[in-house]
């Protein structure tokens, strides 16, 4: 066997297949240490990712529905071709509601990206219907990859294979499961231009401090650096979010009021979640026929003091 044919074993070895409640695929990737991520065919989304310790980092509502079509309230569900209601389509686009496709036999990655990592590839294609309410053909690849450090990488790769250019957004809906919305502070995005959901998108410039929050929040930061954090001063830890590709961060949280109107949201559990979302949202990506776009995820955990 050739070199890349063993380490592509190796891959697969690293992935476990189990089947939801509805029947429908999802893969446990884990690294030698134990740390693990599960994702689901259903919405090609992150539903886990657990440390070795078995502590889950990311948040998912005691209310959530598993009911596909529709996506799941929490983990990383994937915003595509569509923001929000930034467009004619259903909320945050369709991606995160269809079922994907894994990929077999995946490309080998790129050089910098495979130092130990084990990985699944998900695919993503317009079905007939797909293709009459956004008619344009894409071929959609989302790799998700675990280093042995227990970093969790998603490449998104979108192709246009039509004759004629098309224009989306973006956004890797993050849950991340948090202590105490009050314990917790966001550094990266001081003194940043942002849109406001609250105040019909206005723009406004943010000081010059790291954010914390006391009420709700729905922004898109314009043109933000590529490494944010998140600091969980009661869990002492921080998450550091590192992007490629995605010039925006969204920050999301219901807080009280929104929460209770929420059907797959506990009335409480705006406490334990923050969403910060690597995201390409104020300026669509255009692809001309052949053109293929990367929007890259790194997300880590350290502990901190
Ligand atoms: O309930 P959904 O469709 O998953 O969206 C949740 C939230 O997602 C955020 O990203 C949006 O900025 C919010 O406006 C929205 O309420």
């Amino acid at each position: 066997m050739n070199k890349s044919g063993a380490e592509r074993d190796h891959h697969r070895a690293a992935v476990e297949v189990s089947k939801d409640k509805n029947g429908i695929d999802q893969f446990i990737v884990r690294n030698p240490r134990g740390t693990s991520v599960k994702v689901s065919l259903h919405g090609g989304q992150v539903l886990s990712w657990k440390t070795e310790r078995g502590e889950e980092l990311l948040f998912t509502s005691s209310k959530a529905i598993f009911n596909p079509p529709k996506a799941v309230r929490g983990g990383i569900p994937v915003c595509f071709p569509q923001f929000g209601n930034r467009g004619s389509l259903e909320q945050h686009g369709f991606a995160r509601n269809k079922i994907w496709v894994i990929d077999r036999n995946p490309p080998s990655l790129q050089p910098n990206d495979s130092n130990g990592k084990s990985y699944i590839d998900l695919l993503l294609k317009p079905s007939t219907d797909d293709l009459k309410i956004w008619p344009h053909r894409f071929e959609f690849r989302l790799r998700v990859s675990l280093t042995v450090d227990g970093h969790l990488t998603m490449i998104s790769r979108i192709r246009n294979v039509n004759c004629k250019p098309f224009s989306f957004s973006f956004a890797y809906h993050t849950y991340f499961s948090i202590s105490d919305i009050s314990e917790v502070r966001v550094e990266g995005l001081e003194t940043l231009d942002f849109l406001d959901n609250l105040c019909q998108k206005e723009r406004f410039t943010e000081q010059g401090d790291a954010l914390t929050f006391e009420s709700e929040v729905d922004r898109v930061y314009l043109s933000s650096p590529n490494t944010i954090a998140v600091l969980d001063h009661k869990k002492k830890r921080t998450f550091f979010i590192r992007k490629e590709g995605l010039p925006d961060v969204v920050v999301w949280n219901p807080w009280e009021k929104k929460s209770k109107s929420i059907v797959d949201f506990g009335d409480e559990e705006y406490k334990q979640m923050l969403c910060i979302d690597g995201a390409a949202i104020e300026k669509a990506i255009t692809l001309k026929p052949g053109e293929e776009w990367t929007g890259r995820l790194e997300l880590c955990v350290i502990p901190s003091t």
